[in-house]
């Protein structure tokens, strides 16, 4: 049997399960690609926030990256968090020594509010990371803080858009999930545009929303699709995944990676 496409995960870990590495992975399977990762940071992390984080040394994630690389070899990298500006430079520079497309979610803070990034590290982001992407999916309140635009409704974001462009990356998926009304998104890479929409589904339970649709964006990648076409694909999978989201814990449950695998089968 030929093997799957390969994705690489470079992101923190999540233990409860919801977003980080196990949302990636638990994505890659659903997408048809064989997932591996490379972990950069332990979190204690649960529906109700993050209890606690810790870094692993710059040395392991460079070894976790070779490993990968040097032996099995990748058709798509994703990168999620990060945590420190030496981890944001190490990750820049092996993504931008590999072929493979890169999909950098330049994640800042947890959907509680807890940071996963320090704030020394948002220049190495602005200046190094974002150069070596393919495509970058900021959410709003990463645009915010990597370009200082505030978007308030839909026709900021191509401002926003355009902003995050001119730190280097070759396309941006603008997220505007957190804007109210329908979930719309803007792909562009300056010259080319395409509005992502989907009906909002209101359910309050979409830790690793953003996670999810990198990680999807990377599958389709490494499967060959243009980026327009990656994209328009990994917004119709997590929107299925957000709508199909679950109650999990007293707080903010996980959307479901597996819910066009498993329809139907999770009776007794
Ligand atoms: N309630 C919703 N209904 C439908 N789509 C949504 C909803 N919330 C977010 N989305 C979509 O989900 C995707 C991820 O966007 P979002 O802005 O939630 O990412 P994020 O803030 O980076 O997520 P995370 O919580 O993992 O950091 C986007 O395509 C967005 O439009
Ligand atoms: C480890 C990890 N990565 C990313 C996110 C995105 O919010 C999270 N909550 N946790």
């Amino acid at each position: 049997m030929s093997a799957p496409p390969r994705v690489l995960t470079v992101a923190g870990s999540d233990s409860g399960g919801g977003a980080g590495i196990q949302a990636d992975l638990k994505t890659m399977l659903a997408l048809g690609v064989h997932g591996m990762s490379v972990v950069t940071a332990v979190t204690a992390q649960n529906s109700l926030g993050v209890q606690g984080a810790w870094e692993l040394p710059v040395e392991a994630v460079r070894a976790q990256f070779r490993s990968v690389v040097d032996d099995i070899g990748v058709q798509a990298v994703k990168t999620g968090m990060l945590a420190s500006a030496e981890l944001v430079e190490a990750v820049a520079e092996l993504i931008a020594a590999t072929d493979a497309p890169a999909v950098v979610d330049p994640v800042g803070i947890s959907k509680h509010g807890d940071s996963l990034l320090a704030a020394s590290a948002l220049e190495s982001v602005r200046t190094k990371l974002l150069p070596a992407a393919t495509v970058a999916t900021p959410n709003l309140d990463e645009v915010a803080e990597l370009a200082g635009v505030h978007v308030g409704s839909e026709s900021d974001l191509r401002e926003a858009a355009a902003a995050v462009l001119s730190y280097g990356p070759r396309w941006v998926l603008i997220k505007g999930g957190h804007l109210p009304g329908e979930a719309v998104d803007l792909l562009t890479d300056g010259s080319e545009e395409h509005w992502l929409r989907a009906p909002r589904h209101d359910n309050r339970h979409t830790h690793g929303t953003g996670c999810t649709l990198a990680s999807a964006i990377a599958s389709q990648l490494a499967k060959g699709q243009s980026v327009p076409q990656a994209v328009a694909a990994a917004k119709e999978y997590v929107t299925g995944a957000i709508a199909a989201g679950f109650a999990l814990g007293g707080g903010i449950g996980p959307v479901d990676h597996g819910w066009a695998l498993t329809r139907g089968t999770r009776g007794a």
